[in-house]
């Protein structure tokens, strides 16, 4: 299920099947509650989403995206950790795809990344994607975690999933390379400051737009390392338009039936995408 981008057609993937149901669990992470009992909560509300074709999750929700100086002692290897364990059964109970947003992975070699997982409905683990872009220019996850390298489809039933977590957002690039790639729908998980919500809601638009695809941008609600986040998650038509979206930064679930011939329509009725030239 894990597909490593590779080149393929620049205005399309395999069309699999026509609809997908997106549920985005717009997660509460905050210092008052220990990682193990959010790791419940999460995989509870998970498992409420059983009518779902794909859950998505937030970044780093387990010990807080902003949470820095935790990232140490709460890392975790990203395919038999805890996280991967609570996630594996939420997925296989509920029967559902699931995007479990990020953990603060400790890899083999003792390197930390910000990695996301991603379980088939039969909890096994489909793909994992380590971030590509840190945040934080001199400080925080730019100097306290290493750089993926490679960016990454998963090829659900429904559409090719392009994954991006973040600050990726802000890197267009990274985008067309998941759509030259065949994605269809991008899932972007986050822990996004509400100082700079206006950026989040802008970015996510923008890359649906130019890439005419879904975009399911999935944030983080409450507060935590003294950082308030934004919230505001969306899921965006390949036409930009907003089909839900958080109103506020609280926890909920957001919901929407994505139809999956609305990218080929767009594709092919205002074929941008074939006017590239770099
Ligand atoms: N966790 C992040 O990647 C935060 C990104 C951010 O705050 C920004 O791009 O602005």
């Amino acid at each position: 299920m894990l597909c490593p981008s590779a080149p393929s057609e620049r205005d399309g993937g395999t069309v699999h099947g026509s609809s997908l149901r997106a549920a985005l669990i717009q997660l509460r992470v905050d210092p008052d509650e220990p990682v193990a009992d959010r790791r419940e909560r999460a995989a509870r509300m998970v498992r409420e989403q059983s009518a779902a074709d794909l859950v998505v999750l937030p970044e780093g929700w387990p010990v807080g995206a902003f949470s820095f100086d935790r990232f140490e002692d709460e890392a975790e290897p990203a395919a038999d950790g805890p996280t991967a364990a609570a996630m594996s059964a939420a997925a296989r109970d509920a029967d559902v795809w699931l995007h479990a947003g990020s953990v603060v992975e400790r890899a083999p070699g003792g390197e930390l990344f910000n990695t996301s997982l991603v379980f088939a409905p039969d909890g096994s683990l489909a793909a994992t994607y380590r971030k590509i872009h840190r945040f934080g220019f001199d400080r925080g996850e730019a100097t306290l975690m290493a750089a993926g390298t490679e960016t990454v489809t998963v090829d659900h039933p429904a559409a090719v999933i392009g994954l991006a977590t973040c600050y990726d957002l802000r890197f267009p690039e990274q985008f067309r390379s998941l759509v030259d790639a065949g994605s269809r729908v991008f899932v972007v998980p986050a822990g996004w400051p509400r100082a700079r919500a206006g950026h989040w809601s802008l970015l996510a638009r923008a890359r649906a737009v130019e890439n005419q695809a879904y975009v399911l941008a999935c944030g983080t609600s409450g507060s935590h390392a003294g950082v308030p986040m934004a919230g505001r998650s969306a899921i965006i038509d390949p036409w930009g338009d907003v089909l839900a979206e958080a109103e506020d930064a609280e926890e909920q679930v957001l919901t929407a039936t994505l139809d999956l011939a609305e990218v080929a329509r767009i594709r092919d009725t205002f074929p941008a995408l074939k006017d590239r030239v770099l």
